[in-house]
C-alpha cells in the first residue's frame, strides 16, 4: 500500500508509527510544511519526508489528512485536481462533516472519515469510520488498514462527534485517570515509578476483564467490593464527590466545544 499522511504532527506520526511498526505500507509520504524535526523517518527506507503535498498525493493511494481543522479545506484545493480513481481520501479532522469534504474535491472520490487516537502508534486504537456513498466500496479497506494498529467500529457520520469524544480525546481522559491514580499511590507510599506501573496495569487489567470476559463494569465492581469493605468506601466517597458525574460532564462539554470549532 502506497500511504501518503498529510500533516506529520502528535496524530498523524502516531499513525505513522503504527503503519510502519505493523508493516502496513510499502511507501509512505509524510508532510508537514516544517519538515526538519521528522527527517529521522526517512531512515525506514520506504519513507519519504516532505512539505510538498502533491508530490505526496502523485505518489500514494491511500491518503491519510491529519492536519489542524483550520487548514484542512485550503490542502484538499490544493491537491484535489490530483485526486484520481486510484486514491482513498481518509480524513481525520475534528468536526469536518463529509458534505463538506465533497463540497471541495466532489462525491465522486473515495471519502473516509475516520476517528483513531493516538494509541494507534502502539497498535492499540479504537478507531470510528464512516464513509460516503463511494466511499462504501472502500470501508473494508480503511478498516483493514486500522485493525492492524487496534479495533474498529463502523458507525453513522452523525455519531462521529460523540466518538472524537469518547475515543480521541478520551485518552487523554484516561491518562489523566491514570495520574491521579499515581499520585493517589505516591501519598500511600510508593515512588512515583512504582506508582505509575500500578495503576497503568492495573488499567489495563480492568480493561481486559471487560474485554475479555464481555461482563458488565458493575459485575466486575460487585466481584471486588467486599461487604464493609475498603472498595466500597473508597467508591462511594469518589460518587460523593462526583467522580462519575464529572466525567460525563466532562464529556458533554467537549462535545459542545466540538460543535463550536464545526462553526467556526
Ligand atoms: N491529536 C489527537 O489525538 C487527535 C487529533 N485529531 C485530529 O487530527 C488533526 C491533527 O491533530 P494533531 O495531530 O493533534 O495536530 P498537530 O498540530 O500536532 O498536527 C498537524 C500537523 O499539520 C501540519 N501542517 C500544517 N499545515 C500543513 C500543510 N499545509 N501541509 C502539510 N502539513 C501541514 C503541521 O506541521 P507544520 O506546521 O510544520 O506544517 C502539524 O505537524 C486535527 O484535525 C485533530 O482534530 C483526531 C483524533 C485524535
Ligand atoms: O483536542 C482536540 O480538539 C483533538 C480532537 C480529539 C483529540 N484531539
Amino acid at each position: 500500500m502506497k500511504i501518503a499522511i498529510i500533516g506529520a504532527g502528535n496524530l498523524g506520526l502516531a499513525i505513522a508509527k503504527g503503519i510502519l511498526h505493523s508493516n502496513g505500507a510499502t511507501t509512505m509520504y509524510l508532510t508537514k510544511r516544517n519538515t526538519k524535526s521528522i527527517q529521522e523517518f526517512e531512515k525506514y527506507g520506504n519513507v519519504t519526508v516532505t512539505s510538498d503535498n502533491q508530490e505526496a498525493v502523485k505518489n500514494s493511494d491511500i491518503l491519510i489528512f491529519a492536519v489542524q481543522p483550520g487548514h484542512f479545506a485550503s490542502i484538499l484545493e490544493e491537491t484535489k485536481d490530483l485526486l484520481t480513481e486510484k486514491h482513498v481520501v481518509i480524513s481525520t479532522i475534528t468536526g469536518f462533516r463529509i458534505p463538506k469534504i465533497e463540497e471541495i474535491i466532489g462525491s465522486d472520490k473515495f471519502i473516509i472519515r475516520s476517528m483513531p487516537n493516538t494509541a494507534i502508534s502502539v497498535g492499540k486504537s479504537m478507531t470510528c469510520i464512516c464513509s460516503n456513498e463511494l466511499g462504501k466500496k472502500r470501508v473494508d479497506l480503511a478498516k483493514a488498514i486500522f485493525n492492524r494498529m487496534g479495533h474498529t467500529m463502523e458507525i453513522p457520520e452523525d455519531q462521529m462527534q460523540a466518538a472524537t469524544v469518547i475515543c480521541a480525546s478520551g485518552i487523554a481522559f484516561w491518562m489523566r485517570l491514570i495520574r491521579a491514580t499515581t499520585q493517589g499511590a505516591i501519598q500511600l507510599g510508593f515512588d512515583a515509578k512504582e506508582a505509575q506501573e500500578l495503576a497503568m496495569h492495573t488499567c489495563n487489567g480492568a480493561a481486559s476483564l471487560l474485554i475479555e470476559s464481555g461482563s458488565h463494569p458493575e459485575e466486575e465492581i460487585d466481584r471486588v467490593t467486599t461487604p464493609k469493605g475498603c472498595t466500597i468506601e473508597g467508591l462511594n466517597e469518589m460518587e460523593h464527590q462526583g467522580l462519575s458525574s464529572s466525567l460525563i460532564r466532562g464529556i458533554v462539554s467537549s462535545f459542545e466545544k466540538i460543535s463550536q470549532i464545526r462553526k467556526g
